[in-house]
């Protein structure tokens, strides 16, 4: 099976003022159309590790594969176009800008990779929100919809770009558990039916435990 992200000995250190050896020689690989979820105890380092493999931190050792290319060492501007076409992400805000309509939200990722005209990235913004039965809210200014209806634009907005994989930082952890229920649904179809590839952090059990595998993490370490 094709592996979609791959971390190889990763070690992260603080340096304020001592140094802490925050992450502990972290491997794994998540192969594509894989649903994994990342669990430990709060302060564990799992938003520090989601930092590092979303790109968006490059202060760290070892070595970073997306979609079997190296890019830790990669320069930023590389960095950047990577995580723009490979990754989406949804977050536990989502992050909407709220004087924009939902249509134009979910356009802008597309835009800031410039690959492709105006009117496809419309289409293509159209075909996600129709995927996630939300195509009626298009035209909606982004700050008249409701809790769950903004996370599901944050996840169409996440599949603009066709990426390989979506990494979340507690999803649900604002939802009620109807609308929690909701998300864990898209994303189990978006593995099973897109061969989409997912890595959510959550503090949420029945989350995780519906997911394909658990990562757990301990002191830096991810237990075997
Ligand atoms: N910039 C920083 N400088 C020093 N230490 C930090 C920094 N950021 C995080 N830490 C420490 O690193 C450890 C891991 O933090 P991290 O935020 O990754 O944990 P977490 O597992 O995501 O926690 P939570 O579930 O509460 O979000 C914690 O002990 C935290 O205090």
């Amino acid at each position: 099976m094709t592996t979609v992200l791959e971390a190889k000995h990763i070690n992260k250190y603080f340096k304020n003022p001592v140094l802490f050896h925050v992450l502990k020689d972290i491997n794994f690989q998540v192969k594509k159309g894989e649903f994994a979820s990342i669990m430990g105890k709060s302060g564990c380092g799992k938003s520090t590790l989601l930092y590092i493999l979303s790109t968006m931190d490059t202060d760290y050792e070892g070595e970073l594969y997306l979609d079997n290319k190296l890019i830790s060492g990669s320069d930023s501007e590389h960095l950047s176009y990577m995580r723009n076409k490979h990754i989406g992400f949804v977050f536990q805000f989502h992050y909407l800008l709220s004087e924009f309509t939902i249509l134009e939200n979910v356009m802008l990722p597309a835009k800031k990779l410039g690959e492709k005209s105006y009117q496809e990235i419309e289409h293509d913004a159209m075909e996600k929100l129709k995927m996630l039965n939300i195509e009626h809210l298009a035209k909606k200014q982004a700050s008249r919809v409701s809790g769950g209806e903004k996370q599901r634009v944050a996840i169409a907005r996440a599949l603009i770009n066709n990426p390989s994989i979506i990494m979340g930082d507690e999803p649900t952890g604002n939802l009620d558990s109807h609308n929690a229920d909701n998300v864990f649904n898209i994303f189990k179809r978006l593995s099973e039916e897109e061969d989409l590839s997912l890595l959510i952090v959550t503090h949420d059990e029945d989350f995780a435990n519906k997911t394909d595998r658990i990562i757990q993490m301990e002191d830096g370490k991810i237990l075997l």
